[in-house]
Parts: structure tokens; sequence; C-alpha cells
């Protein structure tokens, strides 16, 4: 990160959030559009294409890869399809920076290359476990060297023949998935993945608009080697994780009437909805529509009072980045809320159960820590100061929290948050929140 990106915040109650928003480009689908479109042939043109550090360091990636990709403007990207074959090897590391989903699924595309290559992240990437990854490929061929215990950096063999297989995802990942998916594109025979619990499906949806024939539906998806991507227009919605730190404010802040507009609601998604309306909350969903293949809508999230739940384990998938948010909506809701069957948390930017935990005891919320979750019981925010491991998911939710706190909150090591929301101060204090570098 540079020298001139704040390293901590100030954040104190503001006022209600009110007006009309639109959070950035979705993270998970620009990663894709920028992957599919260098491999595709014919030009791929990106809109609303997400301006963070995890997506750009993709587009970067693939610059050096011999993919000329340009950017017109913020948002816009014009990326020249090289084919499935067009790729170049280089000497030089490939640099994922602080992205998991750049890594792993950068990790399948590459295996299937004639050349080698070697993945590099930053000190939170490094500790992220690869097996999950590496082990599914190596039965298809793949051959990939780690560091001790599975970690970053990945040493990717080239020229190794993949073969397809029919395979189980070890965890519910839609970036385990979207890995074996993008190897499947070049092995012989058949790739199948199943999921116990089904995950966002945009590598399917993206891979069959770019044309390759695929058959998936949730928890399944099934495609042969051997066809050609053909150049699309994408248009990205906007990133419901993104909306989500706003979703919760509105929700908690008295007074609150927040329309945010043209937010992706893949239902692999959307959990946090049902979570949020499960302990009261006040959240509709207006002009829903299609946009570039996925429904969007614009939601309008007024101020209720919440209860504390027990967050149903079936919807944890969809709502898996939603959880930091969802720990201080539950701090600030009369009662207890449990999390359970979350055990994923523990290896995203940090430990988010951990992290999560420490910064609302800091703040004076009981939290008893489980394995895969966390028992919440809610009260009364105080003032206080936040590591946030350089999570910008931690960084976000604990500004959120701090509108109900009873004193200031110091945010620590927050220059991640560029990673997913490049302008999240200027949008949020334009809506009502109080933050300051
Ligand atoms: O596939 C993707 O784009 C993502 C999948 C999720 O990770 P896992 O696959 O590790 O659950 C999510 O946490 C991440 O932000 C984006
Ligand atoms: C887990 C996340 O992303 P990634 O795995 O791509 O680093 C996230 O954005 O919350």
């Amino acid at each position: 990160m540079s020298d001139e990106v704040p390293s901590s915040w100030i954040a104190a109650p503001g006022r209600a959030l009110t007006g009309t928003i639109r959070v950035p480009g979705d993270k998970s689908v620009s990663h894709r559009a920028v992957m599919l479109g260098a491999i595709a042939e014919g030009t791929t043109r990106i809109a609303g294409f997400l301006e963070g550090e995890d997506t750009r360091a993709t587009a970067r990636v693939f610059a050096q890869l011999g993919v000329r990709i340009e950017a017109p403007s913020a948002g816009e990207r014009i990326v020249h399809g090289v084919g499935l074959h067009g790729l170049r090897g280089t000497d030089g590391a490939l640099d994922c920076g602080n992205a998991g989903t750049g890594m792993r699924l950068l990790a399948g595309l590459l295996a299937a290359q004639a050349f080698d290559s070697t993945l590099i992240g930053d000190a939170s990437l490094s500790k992220r476990p690869m097996r999950r990854v590496i082990e599914p490929l190596a039965t298809m061929g793949a051959r990939i060297d780690s560091e001790p215990d599975g970690l970053p950096p990945l040493r990717i063999h080239g020229g190794a023949g993949l073969r397809g297989v029919e395979t189980t995802t070890p965890v519910a990942s839609a970036q385990v998935k979207s890995a074996l998916l993008l190897a499947g594109l070049y092995a012989t025979g058949e790739t199948i993945v199943r999921e116990a619990h089904p995950t966002r499906d945009y590598a399917e949806r993206m891979l069959s608009a770019f044309g390759w024939p695929i058959e998936f539906a949730p928890g399944f998806a099934r495609l042969r080697g051997g066809h050609r991507l053909t150049a699309i227009d994408v248009d990205v919605p906007a990133d419901f994780s993104s909306a989500a730190f706003f979703i919760v404010a509105a929700t908690l802040v008295p007074g609150s009437e927040l329309l945010i507009e043209a937010v992706g609601m893949n239902p692999r998604r959307t959990g946090l909805l049902e979570a949020l309306r499960a302990m009261g909350a006040d959240i509709r969903e207006q002009n829903r529509r299609e946009q570039g293949g996925e429904p969007v809508a614009d939601l309008l999230v007024r101020h209720a009072p919440l209860h504390g739940i027990d967050v149903p384990a079936a919807i944890v998938p969809d709502m898996i980045d939603e959880f930091p948010a969802l720990f201080v909506a539950a701090a600030c809701a009369r009662g207890r809320t449990r999390v359970s069957g979350a055990a994923e948390l523990r290896v995203k930017e940090s430990d988010r159960i951990a992290t999560m935990a420490a910064g609302l005891r800091a703040l004076g919320i009981r939290v008893e820590e489980a394995p895969d979750g966390a028992l919440i019981e809610g009260g009364r925010l105080q003032g206080g100061a936040i590591d946030s491991h350089g999570d910008h998911r931690i960084a976000m939710s604990f500004a959120v929290a701090a509108q109900l706190a009873a004193g200031e909150v110091r945010i620590d090591d927050v220059a991640n948050v560029a990673t997913s929301f490049p302008g999240f101060v200027a949008l949020a204090t334009g809506a009502g929140m109080a933050l300051r570098d």
C-alpha cells in the first residue's frame, strides 16, 4: 500500500443514513470477467469493473501473461482476448495482492497452461490455505508446489495435460469450484463439480454467457474441455457485499431511510437479507430487473429495532462475506445471536471470528467464541480502539458499529479497504456516517 493511504480511521455516531447511493462493482464478477475475457476470442468490454486493489491485481497478472487490457475510464476495461491457448509465460512472479479469489482461480487456469508460473500474494494472502485447490487440481493431473502447509507462493508446473474428474469440493467454496471449472476448460473429458452446500455460481453463468457449453444447478456443474470462449460485453452489478455495510448501518441508526441502487441479488449472495429480516429489519426490494444476466434490485432500508436469532447454518455460504457486518447487527440487537457452521470465517483475510470477537469486546459487548461461530449478546457499544488486522471487511464493519457507540472508535490498519471498496469513506460520510481518516 502506498504511504498516502491512511492507516487509521476515527469513527463516531453521525446522523441518520438518508438519500440514494450506489456501491462499486461486484468483486467476484470483476475478477471472472477479466479472466474469461483474457482467454476468449475477441474483445470483451467490461462496464462497472471494480476499481479495487484485488481486481486490479488480477488485471495486472493478465497483462503480464501477454493480454492487452485497456482502461479508457474508471470502471471500464477493454480486454483483448488471446484465446484459450494464447497466454504467454513470464519469468516474473504473478502478484495476486490480497485476493484469495485471484490466486485460487488463477491456480486452476495456470495449471492447464504449457508454461510454468509462480503466484505470490501479500502477507495476509500468504497465510491462506491453498491445499483446497492444489489437491483437487492434482487429481486432474496438475502439478503445483507450495510452501509447507499448502501456503503460497504457488509454483505451478506447466505442460501437465489435465484430465476431467468428478469431484465433491472439500469445503463450501466458489473459489475452489471455479478453479476446477477453469482447469476443466483445458482437460480431456468431462469435469463435474458437486458441492454439499451450493455457492455463488458466477463462473458457471459467465462461462455460459461466453458461449461454453455448461450444465449447472445449485451444488452441481458439469462441462467438457475443448470448446472456445467468445468475447461478450459484461455489465457488472453493484457488489452486495459492499452494500451490506450500508444495509446494516441504515437498519441500526434511528431515523434512517436509505436507497441503495442496482445491487446484485444473486441468490447465493443475499443470505444477509434473510438473517436481518428474521431479526426484524425493514428492507424492501424495488425495481427488480436483470443486469448482465444477474438479478439486481434497488434496496430501500429503513431503521428497525432488531432482536437476536440463531443464524441458520444452511444460509452460511450465502452470506459468507457478510458475517463481520452481521456481528455488528447482532451486537446492537436485543438478546443473543448465535452463529454456527461458519468455520470458513477463520481463513479469510483475517480470522474473522477472532477479530470480530476481540473488536466487539473492546467496545463492551459480550461475545463467546466457538470453533465455527460465536454467541453474541446484544448490548450498548462503548467507544474504544479496534485492530482490523488489515481486513477490509472488519474495518468497514467497525465503522458501522461506531455509528451506535457511546464514544469515538479508532479503527487501525484500514488501508486494505481499497481492495474491495474504493471510495468507502466518501460514500459513508455522504450518506450520514461520521468517519474521518
Ligand atoms: O468465488 C468468489 O468470488 C468468492 C468466494 C468466497 O470465498 P470462498 O470460495 O473461499 O468461500 C468469498 O469469500 C470471496 O470474497 C469471493
Ligand atoms: C474473502 C474475501 O475475498 P478473497 O477470498 O478474494 O480474498 C472477501 O472479500 O471477503
